[in-house]
């Protein structure tokens, strides 16, 4: 990798004799959409926890744009922000007071507060909520001040837990607008925990940790070509010849419902395309789809991105 602005290098972390995370090591690239992924007590809160400064570690080396985590605390979270899947702002101040709030922590001159708080208020948008009881926004303008909360310090990274979960459909789109014009404009590299495929789908590389040890790590379409082959439905009113068909290319294959349907795992689309040639006289229907990345993660993890 180039320009990684997050290393971890056989991170351990333990509850009492329980090995939540087992030496996990990967690399983030700098400005990238990092995609973190992994059934529920796969290990992936314990992993960002550690990596936010909120918990320790047994061992391992942890590093946040050159600065080691474990030596240097108030140096990683000064380049990081957080917006985790709780709410976290006080409902009964302002959105300027939650960020006057955020910025005072940081040691920030009140002067940089000000002029910080309408910066970031533009960029999701909220400008016209400032004076607004953080407690009566709704649950999309709650999340994007949440991430104006986490961008006051202008961090280089972003950690984001979930945040999208529980938003419609219109306000996950938005909020992914905010989120990756902040990546092109400012730089700023994102780490995402996700259970949304479309939001999978985004990310620059995708980590899949599954009971503490990163079983996949790559681009989604990457690991879709290793773990999720495309499918043909092919129904066919020639069963015996196209088996044979299927054979001499040595496809995999099953026969699906009663309709003499054969669902087929395409690896090479030129086979495919050679045995439909070869037996398109005998074709009734064909459809082909995709693999999708939730295909890879029930390959690798045996369950459903959604769990
Ligand atoms: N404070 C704790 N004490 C004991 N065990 C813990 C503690 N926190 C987490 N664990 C265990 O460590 C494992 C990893 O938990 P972790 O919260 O990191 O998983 P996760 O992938 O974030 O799961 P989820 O998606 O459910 O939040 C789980 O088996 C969990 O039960």
């Amino acid at each position: 990798m180039t320009d990684p602005i997050i290393v971890v290098k056989d991170l351990v972390k333990r509850y009492g004799s329980f090995t939540a995370v087992d030496h996990v090591s990967f690399e983030v690239e700098r400005g990238s959409i990092f995609g973190f992924l992994g059934p529920n007590g796969a290990g992936k809160s314990s992993t960002i926890h550690a990596l936010c400064t909120i918990s320790g570690y047994a061992s391992g080396v942890l590093t946040i744009d050159g600065i080691d985590v474990g030596r240097d605390k108030d140096g990683a979270r000064s380049r990081i922000g957080v917006v985790f899947q709780d709410c976290t702002l006080d409902p009964k101040m302002t959105v300027d007071e939650n960020l006057h709030m955020h910025g005072c922590f940081y040691g920030m001159p009140k002067a940089l507060i000000r002029e910080r708080s309408r910066f970031v208020l533009e960029l999701v948008d909220m400008t016209d909520w400032r004076k607004a009881m953080a407690g009566s926004l709704s649950g999309g303008m709650k999340r994007r001040v949440e991430i104006a909360r986490s961008l006051m310090h202008m961090p280089q990274v972003l950690f984001l837990d979930e945040p999208t979960t529980g938003l419609d459909p219109r306000t996950r789109a938005e909020m992914w607008a905010y989120i990756d014009k902040l990546r092109r404009e400012r730089g700023i590299t994102v780490f995402l925990t996700t259970h949304y495929m479309d939001e999978a789908e985004i990310c620059n590389r995708i980590a899949i940790i599954d009971k503490g040890k990163i079983v996949a790590l790559d681009s989604p379409s990457s690991l879709k070509k290793r773990y999720a082959a495309d499918k043909a439905t092919i129904a066919s009113r020639d069963p015996e010849a196209l088996e044979k068909l299927l054979e001499r290319h040595g496809m995999s294959y099953a026969s699906a419902g009663a309709d003499g349907d054969y669902l087929i795992q395409v690896e090479d689309q030129a086979s495919l395309m050679e045995l439909i040639s070869e037996h398109r006289t005998s074709i009734g229907r064909m459809e082909v789809s995709r693999g999708t990345l939730n295909d890879v993660y029930l390959e690798i993890t045996g369950k459903d991105i959604r769990g």
